[in-house]
């Protein structure tokens, strides 16, 4: 057995949203000895001064790329504003940025997306649904996992009439390594309810691309 497995003492549930799966959550002190393995498989002398600390900034850095575990998008979307003088057209929030990271290098994918929905008993806060997307972007993914993660909570949470999401992101995995083409982007998207109409999905793609403020 890998002798960093089997030195760990405490096994707890990573976050109430991991609790399907029991992971074996590593100390500050593996998490470092790790970096610095890595750094030696980079080449590198991880006790030279300019890295002696890293492996502390990397650990460090680690907690906020996948705060995202630690997040419960119900949580976030619990408070539902229901006096709106009957407003029942589209609400969009567009452009809203984010940084991932893909499940298969753990190298980032960066980009932006757009979320629309259709209220039907009220109306969330804005600025919730830009925190949806950090939920899910801040932790190892897919683009289309977290397409569909989006959709998925808003549509759990505010149970609209229908739910638009468009992510487009470029994979630093295509483009600093690998297959190596800068500047290709991936787009995909999710929708349900009376999203699923091609008519809505056009007014949808429209209102999105359409000149900004
Ligand atoms: N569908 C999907 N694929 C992704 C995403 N992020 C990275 N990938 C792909 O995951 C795949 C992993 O392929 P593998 O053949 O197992 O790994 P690899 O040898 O590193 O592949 P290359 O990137 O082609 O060098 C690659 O094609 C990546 O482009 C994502 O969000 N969605
Ligand atoms: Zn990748």
């Amino acid at each position: 057995m890998n002798p960093v497995v089997k030195s760990l003492s405490v096994e707890r549930a990573l976050s109430p949203s991991a609790d399907k799966f029991l992971v074996t959550h590593p100390t500050q002190a593996e998490a470092e000895a790790a970096v610095r393995t890595l750094i030696l498989w980079a080449g590198d002398d991880p006790s030279r001064e300019g890295l002696a600390e890293t492996p502390q900034r990397v650990v460090k850095a680690y907690k906020e790329f996948y705060k995202g575990y630690e997040e419960d998008p119900d949580e976030i979307l619990d408070r539902v504003f229901e006096e709106v003088d009957s407003y029942q057209d589209m609400v969009l929030v567009r452009d809203i940025p984010f940084h991932s990271h893909c499940e298969h290098h753990m190298v980032p994918f960066v980009g932006k997306a757009h979320i629309a929905y259709y209220p039907a008993k009220g109306v969330v806060g804005l600025s919730k649904l830009a925190r949806i997307v950090d939920v899910f972007a801040r932790r190892l993914q897919t683009q289309e996992t977290m397409t569909a993660q989006i959709a998925q909570a808003i549509d759990k949470a505010l149970k609209p009439r229908g739910v638009a999401v468009l992510v487009e992101a470029e994979h630093m995995c295509m483009s600093m390594r690998g297959v190596q083409k800068q500047g290709s982007s991936t787009m995909t998207t999710q929708y349900t309810g009376v999203f699923k109409e091609p008519a809505e999905q056009v007014r949808f793609f429209t209102m999105v691309k359409s000149p900004g403020l």
